[in-house]
This record gives C-alpha cells, structure tokens and sequence, in this order.
C-alpha cells in the first residue's frame, strides 16, 4: 500500500465541491477575487451545499522546487511548532516521520483527509494550507548527522535586548502551518501531532493570525498590532536577486549540498508593548518608524511603494525619515545589501495580570544566509532601534528549511538518505 493509499483524498469532495461551485456561479468581481454565490447570492447557496468559495477551494502545491509556506501569500492563520525527537529516536525514525509528516502534508493541502478523519475540516477545502518543514541544529547530533549540519545554522549571536525564554525556543524539528481557515489549520496541526507518535513530542507552539483572506476588496499589505502597514519592502519574487536572497542555490556544495532550493527560516517571538506604544502621539508612532500609519507611505512622501529618500532633509535641517528610525535603520542599502522575506504573524495570547494584552509578532523571516539577511540586520536594529523601547524578543529559534519534495520524495530525504 503506498502513502496516498492510506488517504482518502475524496473524502472532503474538493473536485465535487468545485463542481457545485460551478453549478452555483463563479463570479469574478471587480476586484479579480472569484467567488462561488447562487441566485439568492449567498456564497454557498442553499442548492449547493458544501460549495466552496475561492477562498476555501484554492489548494497550494506540495511537490516543487521549494517547500510552501515561503513565498505563499501570508494566510489568515498560522501556528508554529518546534518538536524534539524522543530519547532513543535517531536517524531512523526521524526519516519515517518525515516520510509521515509528508504524506499527510500532502493529502491535506491537496484538501483530503487523514486516515481515520477527526471531520474538523469536513466541509472545508484546502484554503490554501501549507505545511513547512525545517530542521534545527540539535537535530543533527540527535541523528549522527553532524558532518552534514551547516555553518548556517550555528547559534545566531546575542543580542543586548534579547529576553528569551528557552523553553519556549530553538528545537530539534520545526513545522509552520498556515491556512486561510482555522479550522484547516488545527485539523493539519492535529494530524501532524498525532504523526509524531513516539518519535517527537512537542517543544514549543505558538500561533497566529493575519487578516481574513478575501476580506478587502483589494489585496493590500497586512496591518501588524501596532497598526502599522507591515510588509512593503520586502524583496518580490518577480526581483531579479530574490531566489539569491532567499533560497539556497541549485549545486550548493559541501554540508549544505542538500539545502539546494532551501532557505533558513528565523523566528522570533516579539511581544509589543503596547500600553506603551498607544500612549505615544500617532505623530511620534510615525517617526519610530519613518512610514506614515495611514498608507504605509514614506515619511518623504507619496505613495506606500515609493522608495524612501533617506536624504531629504525638513525645513529645521533635520532628516524627515529620522536617523533612528526602523525603517531606515532596516533597509538593505544601510546593511551592505543584507535582505530578508519577512512572513510574520500576529500573536494573542490573552491579557496579563497587568491588564497589557500578551500580543505581538511571530516574526517569520527567510534567507539564503541568516549571515547575509536577519543576523546584520538585527545588530543594527539593536544598537539604535526607535522601535526597541516598545518590543521585547521573547523567544527565537533558526531552522534550515529544505527544498521543496519532487513528486515521489519526501521532505529532507536528501539528508536523511543521501
Ligand atoms: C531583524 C529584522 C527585523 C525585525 C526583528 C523587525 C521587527 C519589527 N518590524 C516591525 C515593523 C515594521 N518593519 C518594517 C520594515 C522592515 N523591517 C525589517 C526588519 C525587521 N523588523 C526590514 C528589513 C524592513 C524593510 C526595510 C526597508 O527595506 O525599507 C516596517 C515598514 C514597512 C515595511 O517595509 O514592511 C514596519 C512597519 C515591527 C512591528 C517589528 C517587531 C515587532
Ligand atoms: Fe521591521
């Protein structure tokens, strides 16, 4: 029996959903957003149960050339999860699991279900699931696989503002799952948990969310707690230097020979201080950043894509994007060029004894090189920051995130068995 044998992948209807959304009506509105409504214009009309609009029937491949997750649009939901591998686990059972972890990925994101199904997402599509997989430096130890751990993944540097809870970062396997509906994303969560039997137990999770696919009529960059327009420079795929920024190029050499079309994912547990923040003038809020809140628009002026010019000066001589703003502090052209993609999300974890909301940034970002992107970036960040006041690194972990499976491969079968 193969692994896809052991998936009943009609069991969520994806194919039988689309066609009732046919039957219903597909519709592209202004906006280029196409969704399934019946005559009464309900999104599932009532002749059609089960019918997905596109925000539930869109599915994201699992085999390619890079894992999912990446350069996927930031999804509505998301939880992180390191796990360890149980004492006694090695390479062995690791290469099952990830044999497993795969094959349920797969099923999943293509809108099946799992073997003896939980019906959590029974009516759901795939809603974009991904599933990502990376591996963190304890990992190779724990697999006799240390020759081949590479220099990437050894211990990003302190630094000054770091609070950071152990317990709560690093760890031996790393899986981010994001989905555009939360259900989807607990029902894959789960699946993979129970995957993990007696191999892995969970370290750390975290989880979080960004605004609701399809909510604005026109796909704009995401808004983080803080209410700032988060996102607007970071490097675009259609970039000429993207794949060198953020991939592990095809014919690397040596301990990361099977990284090619992989990435190191940084992650960062960054609580806001908001009480703090929402004290501030909107005026001042502007400045830590050097971007007007309202648009994301440079302190500079125009448009929220219009590059900042980090020389012009205000009627008192000053620079209106201030010195130490982040935004400035941020940009490549102040770090020799060093970039990142950054695919955060957001984080709620209740209300503290102090009344201040337990709330930031899970702040995802990913490279070629965390030496070439995060690490330069952050020692600039940490020495001047107007941000800093209000934010605190509370955990962190870095994960080499390999290529994506071919068709027939599982996830990390080119260290496992190579
Ligand atoms: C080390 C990397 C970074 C950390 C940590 C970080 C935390 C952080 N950032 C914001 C909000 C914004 N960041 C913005 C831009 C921006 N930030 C980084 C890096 C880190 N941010 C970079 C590389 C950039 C791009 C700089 C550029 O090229 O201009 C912005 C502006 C809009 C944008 O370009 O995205 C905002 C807003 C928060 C709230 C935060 C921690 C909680
Ligand atoms: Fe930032």
């Amino acid at each position: 029996m193969t692994d896809s044998d052991t998936h009943d992948i009609s069991r969520r209807r994806l194919l039988g959903t689309a066609g009732a959304a046919g039957a219903a009506g597909l519709v592209t509105g202004a906006a280029g957003i196409t969704a399934a409504v019946s005559e009464d214009g309900s999104a599932n009309g009532s002749g059609a149960p089960g019918a997905l609009t596109s925000v539930g029937a869109t599915a994201v491949a699992f085999h390619g050339r890079h894992q999912s997750g990446i350069t996927t649009p930031l999804q509505s939901r998301g939880h992180l999860v390191a796990f360890d591998l149980a004492p006694g686990a090695g390479r062995k059972e690791a290469a099952a699991l990830l044999r497993r972890w795969s094959a349920t990925a797969r099923t999943l994101m293509a809108g099946g279900a799992p073997a003896e199904d939980t019906d959590v997402a029974r009516d759901a599509g795939p809603s974009s699931l991904t599933v990502t997989f990376g591996f963190g430096r304890t990992f190779f130890d724990r697999t006799g696989l240390a020759a081949r751990r590479p220099s990437q993944l050894d211990p990003l540097p302190a630094f000054s503002s770091d609070a950071l809870d152990p317990k709560r970062s690093e760890g031996d396997l790393w899986v981010q799952v994001g989905a555009d509906d939360s259900l989807v994303a607990f029902h894959a969560l789960r699946a993979l948990q129970k995957d993990a039997g007696g191999a892995a137990r969970v370290r750390w999770q975290m989880n979080g969310f960004n605004r609701s696919a399809g909510a604005t009529a026109r796909p704009m960059t995401s808004r983080n707690l803080m209410g700032q327009v988060d996102g607007t420079n970071n490097p675009r795929p259609s970039d000429p230097d993207f794949d060198r920024r953020v991939f592990v190029p095809e014919g690397a050499s040596g301990p990361q020979a099977w990284m090619a079309g992989g990435s190191y994912a940084v992650v960062r547990r960054i609580r806001m201080l908001l009480d703090d923040w929402e004290g501030l003038s909107r005026e001042k809020q502007e400045r830590v950043i050097g971007r007007r809140k309202s648009d994301g628009a440079p302190l500079t002026g125009d448009t929220e894509t219009t590059p900042l010019k980090l020389d012009e000066r205000g009627p008192d001589g000053k620079p209106v994007i201030p010195v130490n703003a982040h935004a400035r502090i941020s940009a490549p052209e102040q770090n020799a060029g060093a970039a990142m993609l950054r695919r955060p999300f957001s984080f709620h974890d209740g209300i503290g004894a102090d009344g201040v909301p337990d709330a930031g940034l899970l702040f995802v970002c990913w490279q070629a090189d965390p030496l070439r992107g995060f690490v330069p970036v952050q020692r600039k960040l940490d020495r001047g920051d107007a941000l800093s006041p209000f934010i605190r690194h509370e955990a962190s972990g870095l994960f080499a995130v390999p290529g994506g499976a071919a068709e027939g491969e599982y996830v990390g079968q080119r260290l496992l068995e190579g």
